[in-house]
């Protein structure tokens, strides 16, 4: 009992909450595996879905006790697992938010998150290797066993919520905002279900998939990759990071777990599709992999046609959004794309969800093939950017169809159009169109018709700023490890054939491989800085 005589709050089982939506699938199913990991002496163990809720229990009895208030947050520092699920459900149970980030973070962005989100306490693994946590916040450790504090967090008074309520803040996911201050993406337990409610519909899993997760904790890719296999009733499969890196190491993992379905960026298949398309292609004839799902950036067409073409039977699913919602869309493409394909259909909002485009000019864009910037209607929506209540109102805006109704909508930033089918084609960022010449550049369009040059594995578009000229447009390129490197007037040549003069590029340049975030995603920035350097 708290000092108050009450009951701490919690989740009513009736009510909408991560940890309810997460574990009912496998309730019925207590002996099933919810989540099949490597074993810390090798090889690979299994958590059943009655083991991940005892340990969730665990770990609720453990921090319930440290008198801590709705709405306190907790940093969970870990890589995916059986205990860090635990952990995070534990935290939703008792409606703390969760600020999940994976253990190469490094201390000075973890320092800006803390100084921003104010944790009540921060949790590492048993064996994590992170110190120095400023003094106000209390830190512990968790494992199989629960969760073990070290340092007691300070009491902020007495409790002053009685219960857990769908609209509360289920987790807390930091972006690297552009202003280099961390920007904290506020999800609601309602938010996060709406979405994985939704995202049910494209019938992509069932209880017998192995769904193999590569995003690291504090991306939502991961948070997706939990909540979509466990509220299926799947079976999770964390891959341990260091199995990403090596193309041999990551597909024996996935043969040795059987895994059928994997969640990656469209990165993660690089380094397959130019070291191992053998073993990819075994996995898929004689293994059990039958799904490719990915998200986070347009997957190059020249390299999904290459993995489809190694897996002719599985499935692909594009799944597109910003972190501000969860998602927007769960498209299944062709498997083959057909040849005239130039752009990946990301298909039309999840049922719940609508999108709106909307024109330079403020208003509904209804033509096909027009393009207009998207807005979201959902249940989906985030609660806001953490203390930052200014980007909230200019991302969380009124709906441009009826300002007076007091209806928020989410202004994307991203750019598409209609086919004549209705469904959506991604353009790319509002804030990374590019003008040459006064001409509306479309990067996606350059990068494709580059990397079907010859000899060409990859492209990377970029405009630069020129000192004394207008800015300039740049490709970079990765090559066929076998042929020689492409001739740069050869390949501008051959822009030219299929694309308006300025949408061809000003200079080329050969890189061994592309630079990738944290998050895994191509990373732009750092390729401009080659230039500039
Ligand atoms: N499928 C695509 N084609 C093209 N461009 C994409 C796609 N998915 C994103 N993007 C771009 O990435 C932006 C968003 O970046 S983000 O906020 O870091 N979030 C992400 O990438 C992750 C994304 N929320 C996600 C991923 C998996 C599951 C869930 Br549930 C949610 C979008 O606004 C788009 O510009």
């Amino acid at each position: 009992m708290s000092s108050n005589g009450t009951l701490p709050p919690r989740a009513h089982a009736s009510v909408d909450n991560l940890r309810t939506y997460l574990l009912a699938a496998g309730a019925k199913t207590p002996h099933r595996a919810a989540v099949i990991q490597a074993a810390p002496g090798g090889g690979l163990e299994t958590v059943s879905w009655g083991e991940l809720e005892a340990r969730t229990d665990r770990c609720v009895e453990a921090l319930d006790a440290l008198g801590l208030d709705v709405g306190d947050r907790v940093i969970i520092e870990s890589d995916t697992s059986a205990e860090a699920v635990a952990t995070l459900l534990a935290c939703a149970t008792l409606g703390l938010p969760f600020v999940p980030v994976a253990p190469g973070l490094p201390d000075e962005r973890l320092r800006a998150i803390i100084a921003s989100a104010e944790p009540a306490l921060y949790l590492q693994t048993v064996d994590g290797k992170r110190a120095d946590i400023p003094e106000q916040v209390g830190t512990g450790r968790f494992g199989p066993e629960g969760v073990v504090v070290e340092r007691q967090p300070v009491r902020r008074g007495p409790r002053r919520r009685r219960t857990v309520t769908p609209v509360d803040t289920a987790y807390i996911i930091f972006t690297s905002g552009t202003t280099g201050r961390p920007k904290g993406v506020a999800m609601s337990h309602r938010g996060v279900i709406s979405f994985l409610r939704g995202a049910r519909a494209a019938d992509f899993l069932t209880i017998e998939d192995r769904v193999a997760g590569t995003a690291p904790l504090q991306f939502d890719f991961a948070l997706f990759d939990i909540g979509f296999a466990l509220s299926h009733g799947a079976t999770l499969v964390p891959v341990p990071r260091d199995r990403l890196t090596w193309p041999r190491r990551l597909l024996a993992f996935l043969r040795e777990a059987e895994v059928t379905q994997v969640h990656a960026v469209p990165s993660v298949w690089r380094p397959v599709l130019r070291h191992e398309p053998e073993m990819l292609a075994e996995l898929g004839d004689r293994g059990a992999l039958r799904g490719i799902l990915f998200s986070g950036e347009a997957f190059p067409l020249n390299e999904l046609r290459g993995v489809q073409a190694l897996l002719p039977k599985a499935r692909f699913i594009n799944l597109y959004g910003p972190t501000e919602c969860m998602a927007v869309s769960v498209t299944e493409l062709p498997n083959p794309l057909p040849n005239d394909a130039e752009r990946l259909s990301i298909g039309r909002a999840i049922p719940g969800a609508e999108v709106t485009l909307i024109g330079a000019d403020g208003q509904s864009v209804e033509e096909p093939g027009v393009i207009g910037e998207i807005y979201l209607r959902s249940t989906s929506l985030f609660n806001g950017y953490w203390n930052d209540p200014e980007t909230t109102r200019a991302t969380l805006v009124p709906d441009p169809l009826h300002p007076r109704s007091g209806q928020l909508v989410l202004k994307t930033g991203d750019l598409a159009s209609r086919g004549a089918d209705g469904e959506l084609y991604f353009h790319g960022r509002a804030d990374s169109q590019v003008q040459i010449r006064g001409n509306r550049v479309e990067l996606g369009e350059v990068e494709t018709r580059v990397a079907a040059f010859p000899g060409i594995t990859g492209a990377v578009a970029s405009v630069l700023p020129h000192e004394e000229d207008e800015p300039q447009l740049h490709v970079f390129v990765t090559c066929d490890p076998g042929e020689p490197a492409p001739d740069a007037r050869k390949v501008a040549a051959f822009c030219r054939t299929a694309l308006p003069v300025y949408m061809v590029p000003h200079k080329m340049h050969v890189v061994d491989e592309f630079p990738l975030s944290a998050n895994g995603k191509v990373d732009r920035t750092a390729l401009r800085a080659l230039v500039s350097s």
